[in-house]
């Protein structure tokens, strides 16, 4: 417990004009599979969390998001078996192009109040209710 590798990871709740959230499926093969989080994804070295925002939104479903329109709203806190994730939640409600799934992940638009329908990392869960107090 002492030694444990901090991980941080940053995380958006992309919110479209019906204030539906958008949550994406991990895939098989990976961690944490089959459940439902927020895209994003860990910091490469030497890079701010809002670049890697951008470019994990960009790799993973297309869009184009500038920095302006990313807001902090919480985060997560979770110790896992192997690792303590540290992880910034923004919003954004605007960017350019198409959402689609780029690695072949399901997609899904959600209400803030249906969030807890989809399997979700324990971490996340604690995440919910701040969504469901901003969008509903
Ligand atoms: N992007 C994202 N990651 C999350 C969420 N909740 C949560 O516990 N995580 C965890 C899962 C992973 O351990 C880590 C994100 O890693 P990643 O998606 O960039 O990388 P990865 O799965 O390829 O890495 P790994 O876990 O297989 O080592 O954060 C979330 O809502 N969004």
């Amino acid at each position: 417990m002492a030694n444990i590798k901090l991980t941080l990871v940053v995380a958006c709740a992309l919110i479209d004009a019906d204030k539906r959230v958008l949550i994406a499926q991990r895939p098989q093969g990976k961690s944490l599979a089959g459940l439902w989080e927020f895209p994003g994804g860990k910091l490469e070295p030497g890079e701010r969390p809002e670049a890697t925002l951008i470019r994990e939104l960009h790799e993973e479903i297309g869009i184009v998001v500038n920095e302006a329109c990313l807001a902090p709203l919480t985060f997560a806190s979770h110790t896992y078996d192997d690792f303590h994730l540290l992880m910034p939640l923004y919003i954004c409600r605007r960017w350019e192009g198409e959402v689609a799934a780029r690695e072949g992940q399901k997609l899904a638009w959600v209400r803030a109040n249906k969030l807890r329908d989809y399997k979700m990392p324990p971490a996340d869960i604690p995440l919910i209710p701040h969504l469901i107090d901003l969008l509903m």
